[in-house]
């Protein structure tokens, strides 16, 4: 079984996947973290993020392994720990340039569809490229300010300034998001994590 949510940025995505990968006793996966990963050792190469031969040729030397925690996923290249590192600024602000590269697109797809079944998988296309075939999906939204105000609490800037940023990746990444024709929209703007968490969990069980 596969259970998809895909969203826009700090929608919710990867704490409600947790928590109903959780209840259901099986691992996620944030596709995110590997596009994440994918920048931040572009950027600390130097490389240029427009130039997907050098970053494929980077990654090639520096395998990067996600592994799929219920707990939280965590990212590796080789025996360092890139987690903590994936949700800086910078990455933020790169990330979408080297996602918008087909072959980097290919790089991620071909590790997620690697994973065994059951699992929750997250990111912007899970449910229409990766896993067409997933039994369930769904895809959050919330106002670009809510997201801000709820992200605010994750970084040091200002709330107007993550909300540009967010709106201005949203914008980058639209060629990616958009909700699976059977996948279930929820506007989580009104609702509490547990109310996310619960309504998906009812949906899958019945
Ligand atoms: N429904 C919700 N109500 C309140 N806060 C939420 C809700 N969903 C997520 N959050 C909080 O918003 C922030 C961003 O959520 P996150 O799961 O990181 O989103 P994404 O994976 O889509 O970027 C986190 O601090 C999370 O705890
Ligand atoms: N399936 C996915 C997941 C992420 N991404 C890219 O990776 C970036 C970071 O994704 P994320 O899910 O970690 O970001 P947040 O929504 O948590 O801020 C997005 O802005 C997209 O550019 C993508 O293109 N496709």
């Amino acid at each position: 079984m596969i259970v998809t949510i895909d969203g826009v940025a700090a929608s919710g995505k990867s704490s409600v996947s947790g928590g109903v990968a959780r209840a259901l006793g099986i691992p996620y996966v944030s596709s995110g973290l590997l596009y994440r990963a994918a920048t931040l050792l572009g950027l600390d190469a130097g490389l240029d993020l427009g130039d997907p031969g050098a970053l494929l040729a980077h990654l090639s030397t520096h395998p990067v392994r996600l592994e799929p925690l219920a707990e939280g996923n965590r990212v590796w290249q080789a025996d360092r720990e890139l987690t903590d590192d994936l949700h800086s600024t910078r990455v933020d602000k790169g990330v979408s340039v080297v996602a918008a590269h087909p072959q980097v697109r290919a790089w991620v797809d071909d590790q997620l569809r690697a994973l065994p079944e059951p699992f929750v998988a997250e990111g912007r296309d899970m449910g229409t490229a990766v896993f067409p075939h997933a039994q369930h999906k769904f895809y959050l939204t919330a106002s670009a300010r809510i997201r801000a105000q709820r992200r605010a609490k994750e970084r040091p800037d200002d709330i107007p300034d993550i909300e540009a940023a967010l709106i201005r990746r949203d914008e980058l990444d639209a060629n990616q998001i958009a909700p699976a024709a059977d996948a279930q929209v929820l506007d989580t703007g009104p609702m509490t994590l547990d109310e996310v968490i619960t309504t998906i969990l009812r949906a899958v069980r019945a």
